[in-house]
């Protein structure tokens, strides 16, 4: 069973603390996944918390609004691989057998902003017994120079070149809520929540909640977005928070 997960930024890092790790946090996801049944056939990606967007909001870069500014673009991309270091070092240290893989060195924007990310190094590296870790980051874009490629864009790229079983995005809250602050069990189309679904209540230039269900929505495989808490019980295969299904007939 092959498994992809999410670290929200929000949840491995002090979000309001520039480049400040929550390490309490870290190390709770960490043990989640060294001590789950999955083993080594995950894929790991991690969002970019108090590191990225803190550099992007102050360099005015977002998945639309690219940046030809290299002390910007070195800022960016230098403070998540920082951010991997730390998250790659943690699974290290706790026995899963992470390596990095860092999309800007790969991915791609054209000029009509659509994605091209090669995924065969993660999918060699994921059959020769290694856990990739990518990172949200930022992309070649033509003519914007360099955009924010999200930790949620790289899920819906990864899920079906590795064919995932199970897709799960783990940040600060326990999944997406109604209006009323209900957690929505399953969603399957965009309008159905559009009126609950907000940005993000740190810095955030990826769109939050609003940018993940969309970006979630155009998987085939179904998505889970739920708290760390849930984490260990979507590992052992429950189902925690919120199904997204948007390809999948309900
Ligand atoms: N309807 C909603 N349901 C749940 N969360 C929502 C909703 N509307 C807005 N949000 C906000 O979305 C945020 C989660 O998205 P965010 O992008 O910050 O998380 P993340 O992916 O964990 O972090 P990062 O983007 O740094 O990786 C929360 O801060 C939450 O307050
Ligand atoms: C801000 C940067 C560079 C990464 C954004 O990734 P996300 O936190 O998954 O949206």
């Amino acid at each position: 069973m092959t498994v992809v997960l999410k670290l929200g930024g929000s949840v491995i890092t002090e979000k309001d603390e520039p480049e400040t790790v929550d390490r309490t946090a870290l190390s709770a996801a960490v043990s989640a996944i060294a001590d789950s049944a999955v083993g080594e056939d995950i894929v790991v990606v991690h969002g970019g918390g108090s590191f990225g967007h803190h550099h992007a909001a102050e360099y005015g870069v977002s998945t639309t609004e690219g940046t030809h500014d290299v002390d910007g673009v070195q800022a960016i991309h230098g403070a998540m691989c920082r951010l991997n270091a730390a998250v790659v070092d943690a699974l290290s240290e706790a026995g899963v057998p992470a390596v990095p893989v860092h999309p800007f060195s790969a991915g791609v924007r054209d000029a009509d902003g659509d994605l091209s990310l090669p995924t065969a190094q993660v999918t060699t590296l994921l059959s020769e017994g290694f856990v990739p870790v990518l990172h949200g980051d930022l992309v070649a874009h033509a003519g914007a120079g360099a955009t924010v490629l999200s930790g949620d864009e790289l899920v819906v790229e990864l899920a079906p070149a590795v064919d995932a079983d199970r897709v799960g995005v783990c940040s600060t809250v326990p999944g997406v809520l109604d209006e009323a602050g209900t957690v929505v069990n399953r969603i399957a189309a965009f309008e159905a929540v559009e009126s609950a679904l907000g940005g993000s209540d740190a810095t955030d230039v990826s769109g939050g909640m609003a940018g993940k269900v969309r970006a979630l929505l155009a998987l085939s495989a179904p998505a889970l977005v739920f708290g760390p808490d849930a984490l260990p019980a979507f590992l052992a295969g429950e189902n925690p928070g919120t199904t997204i299904a948007g390809d999948v007939d309900l």
